[in-house]
């Protein structure tokens, strides 16, 4: 079994203090740091750029996990891998060309993520499964922090994690994530868990740790 990954999404974190905001997560116990790209096109929203990923690396050695939500993608992936990113991960409804994106992830040395949307099938993930180090599963629309949990993507979980079978592709759920939804999606096979709104409750080291802890043991309790 993969181990369990928590990643906090900084998009609820506090931007004027992001740089304290990474070191106190981390020592939190996150895993990731979950990094939401919006480009105000793709989603309706408009978060940040590569500039900012860039100075948000020399903060910790954690994993930076990047979610693309631009449309298009390719031109700016060498930047964000210049930034400092390890996984950078598009989505497969942002085009024109997944398969030629994947791999021009996988050419700058870093790891391949693909994304798909709550009402988009699995299907497309058939040929691609060979180009990818991890699949990220939206259980909200994406562009916003702070949704409800769309419980029908628990059952494409199960889907696709019997398509994963035992290659090495981390399998990751993104929106609406609680101690409360952590179980389900865990028992369907998801590992990594984004979570921005339940990890950044309270604002301060002591409630980060106690939020990450809860939604930790709560896909432990799912696994069981
Ligand atoms: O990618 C997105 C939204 O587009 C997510 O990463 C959310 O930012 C997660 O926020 P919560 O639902 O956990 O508050």
């Amino acid at each position: 079994m993969k181990p369990i990954r928590i990643a906090p999404s900084i998009l609820a974190s506090d931007f004027s203090k992001l740089g304290q905001e990474v070191r106190d997560v981390v020592a939190a116990g996150a895993d990731w740091i979950h990094l939401d790209v919006m480009d105000g096109h793709f989603v309706q929203n408009i978060s940040y750029g590569p500039d900012v990923i860039k100075a948000l690396r020399p903060h910790t050695d954690a994993v930076f996990d990047c979610h693309l939500m631009i449309s298009p993608t390719d031109a700016y992936l060498e930047a964000f891998a210049k930034a400092g990113c390890d996984y950078i991960t598009v989505h497969a409804e942002a085009g024109p060309h997944l398969h030629r994106s994947l791999q021009a992830i996988r050419a700058l040395g870093k790891k391949a993520g693909v994304a798909i949307n709550p009402a988009t099938h699995e299907s497309v993930l058939d040929y691609i499964l060979g180009d990818v180090d991890l699949v990220l599963l939206m259980s909200v629309n994406p562009g916003f922090g702070g949704q409800k949990y769309i419980h029908s993507v628990t059952e494409k979980a199960k889907r696709v994690h019997a398509m994963i079978g035992d290659r090495p592709i981390e399998l990751e759920i993104d929106g609406g994530i609680t101690p409360e939804t952590a179980p389900a999606a865990a028992a369907a096979g998801i590992n990594a868990f984004v979570a921005g709104s339940a990890v950044f409750k309270g604002g301060s080291v002591e409630s980060y740790r106690a939020n990450i802890s809860a939604i930790r043991a709560a896909a432990e309790k799912g696994r069981a």
